[in-house]
């Protein structure tokens, strides 16, 4: 059987990652494309010298050409500007949407059967954008914040709670933006749901807010420390577990950016929900039932992703 391919659209921090991940796990080949030239081809060459060592076997090439993207079975896009201190995702829209007009029809003409895995942001305006400009059926093209914020806050209620955390099952719905969704009630260590265990371990549900807070704040609390750019480990990694769920086919049920067409009440946004990945992209979307509060918080949450699309329709009148 031929390898996979694997087109990483953008190579800077979370590019560069996700080849390494990509090429390490043997996912397929990989191409990664940026339109700063000689970067993605320094990338792929420095990446390529890693094979001996690690004893993979992926070509990496790097390219500034769509053409070398053609058939590509993944695509993973992280081109785009990250935010510095200070600023918000939302104020990168008007220079990544741009941005998302040029990859989605590079896609478009090249994979047009790719999965598509958007991370950049304002992740799910941006997602929204990319699956309109590349035109790919809805179930194809999915955006990537969930797996990371629900890692994030697995992170740190595995601290808190001194465990494992391969123990701990986290869980966010919402958009990826501070009105997310951190979602105690389904979250659980080792299927002992959280609240039983903060009684257990003498947790307050004042230090659980905390942790709620920490997790809705922990892509700035990052772009805080690096002081330049944002985080890319864990985002890389939150990519690689989709998409090896889709050439897996292996069904795994993912809070990802998702087309909703009814869910939760919404209809036509992307949206973080828990979806299930296979063979056939976006396969379904899980509806969790959930409490007057935190239905309440999601809506907050979808109210701020809808004002962000309006604003995109209002930046490029093609998506109007
Ligand atoms: N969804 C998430 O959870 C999440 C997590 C972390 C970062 N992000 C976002 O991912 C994006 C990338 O982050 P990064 O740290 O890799 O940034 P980076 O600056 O290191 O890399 C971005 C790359 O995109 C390239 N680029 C710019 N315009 C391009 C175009 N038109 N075509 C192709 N490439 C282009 C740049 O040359 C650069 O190499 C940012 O928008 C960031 O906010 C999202
Ligand atoms: O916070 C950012 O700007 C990057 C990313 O969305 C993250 O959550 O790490």
């Amino acid at each position: 059987m031929a390898r996979k391919k694997i087109a990483l659209i953008g190579a800077g921090m979370i590019g560069g990652t996700l080849a390494h991940l990509a090429a390490k796990k043997e996912m397929g080949d990989v191409v990664l494309f940026d339109i700063a030239e000689g970067m993605p081809q320094g990338k792929a060459l420095d990446l390529s010298q890693c094979g001996p060592i690690e004893g993979f076997d992926a070509k990496i090439t790097g390219t500034n050409d769509y053409a070398d993207i053609a058939g590509a079975d993944v695509v993973i896009v992280t081109a785009g500007v990250p935010r510095k201190p200070g600023m918000s995702r939302d104020d990168l829209l008007g220079i990544n949407l741009k941005v998302m007009k040029a990859v989605g029809e590079g896609i478009k003409n090249n994979c047009p059967d790719a999965f598509v895995i958007c991370i950049t942001n304002p992740l799910d305006a941006m997602v929204w954008a990319l699956r309109e400009f590349s035109g790919l059926p809805h179930n194809k093209v999915v955006g990537m914040a969930g797996v990371l914020d629900s890692a994030r806050f697995a992170t740190f209620l595995a601290w808190e709670f001194d465990t494992s955390v391969k123990d701990v099952n986290a869980f966010v719905l919402g958009g990826h933006g501070d009105t997310m969704v951190p979602v105690l009630s389904y979250s659980t260590i080792n299927g002992i749901p959280v609240a039983d265990m903060a009684k257990i371990k003498g947790v307050s549900e004042s230090r659980l807010d905390e942790i709620v807070d920490r997790t809705r704040k922990g892509g700035g609390e990052i772009v805080g420390l690096l002081g330049n750019g944002s985080a890319y480990y864990a985002p890389a990694t939150s990519a690689i577990s989709m998409a090896e769920a889709y050439l897996g086919d292996q069904k795994r049920i993912l809070p990802c950016a998702a087309h909703l067409t009814g869910e939760y009440g919404v209809d036509g946004l992307y949206v973080g929900v828990p979806a299930v990945i296979g063979a056939d992209g976006i396969e379904g979307v899980v509806e969790i039932e959930l409490s007057d509060e935190e239905k309440n918080n999601l809506q907050v949450s979808i109210d701020a992703v809808k004002e962000l699309l309006e604003a995109c329709k209002g930046l490029d009148s093609s998506l109007a």
